[in-house]
């Protein structure tokens, strides 16, 4: 697809010119505004089963730093909430800000944090392929869990200490036996609402379970972070990988709705 990014030619402001969708009725991400969050007692509990997940690969692909997963049967999948069935696990990745500025794509009335991390996963219930569902309105449900800045998060070290093998765009490096369960928080409580991808292709394909209860990450992870590079190693100017983050897009009558008063 067309060359895109974060930066002034190429980034978020651009995007409809190569991607009209993204001036679509169920874009992404969104301010969240709890007062506002209709609270539904019927929505069941996620489910999040990554008991025998097999994570493959690390990866940074020019947008992001990814960790990719065995998706070709249910054994690590998400279910329940807004969830008519299981949803397997394809990869997580994270979008996060330059020194101490903002960071996350989703907001909470206003407040950024300093990172978000995405954990994609498709509806091979419904869809043969991750492509076929990616670009179907049930086809993917992502999970959005805020960073906050406070001490080191121990099961993110994992993640960090591995980010200098995957510096430059284009580079991967075998990352196995990484099991996200440990990156969630304490209480599983969520927000959730029809969206997209925050990304190109932007497809609105996406429910997205958004958990209100941040993780901790440190500042000298946050920093491990922003030593990738956007630029892959044959370029000659480096550019660091920092403020990857889509800003919030209009409601358009959305409703968001909460699993909790
Ligand atoms: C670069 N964009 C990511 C890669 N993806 C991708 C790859 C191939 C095809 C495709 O659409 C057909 C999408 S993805 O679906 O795994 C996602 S989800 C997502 S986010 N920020 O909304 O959670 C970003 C990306
Ligand atoms: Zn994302």
């Amino acid at each position: 697809g067309h060359k895109w990014g974060y930066g002034e030619e190429d980034g978020p402001s651009a995007w409809h010119k190569s991607y009209p969708i993204a001036q679509g009725t169920r874009q992404s991400p969104i301010n969240i505004v709890p007062e506002e969050a209709v609270y539904d007692s019927r929505l069941p509990a996620i489910t999040i089963s990554y008991d025998n997940c097999t994570s493959l690969n690390i990866s940074n692909n020019g947008h992001s730093v990814v960790v990719e997963f065995e998706d070709m049967d249910d054994r690590s999948v998400i279910q329940g909430g807004p969830l008519e069935n299981a949803y397997r696990l394809k990869q997580f990745h994270f979008h996060w800000g330059g020194k101490d500025c903002d960071g996350s794509e989703h907001t909470v009335s206003g407040k950024t944090y300093v990172s978000e991390l995405h954990l994609v996963h498709w509806n091979a219930v419904r869809y043969r392929t991750f492509g076929e569902a990616a670009a179907a309105p049930d086809g993917l449900a992502v999970l959005g869990i805020f960073m906050e800045k406070g001490d080191g998060h121990r099961d993110l070290h994992t993640i960090t200490d591995a980010l200098y093998m995957v510096k430059f765009k284009g580079s991967v490096a075998n990352f196995k036996g990484f099991n996200p369960k440990c990156l969630l928080p304490s209480n599983l409580k969520f927000w959730t609402y029809p969206g997209s991808l925050t990304t190109p292709p932007l497809h609105e394909s996406v429910t997205w379970i958004v958990l209100a209860e941040p993780i901790r990450v440190s500042d000298k992870q946050m920093t491990k972070f922003r030593m990738l590079l956007f630029s892959a190693e044959e370029e000659e100017q480096r550019k660091r990988m920092e403020n990857n983050f889509r800003p919030p897009q209009p409601l358009k009558g959305r409703t968001v709705r909460a699993s909790f008063k």
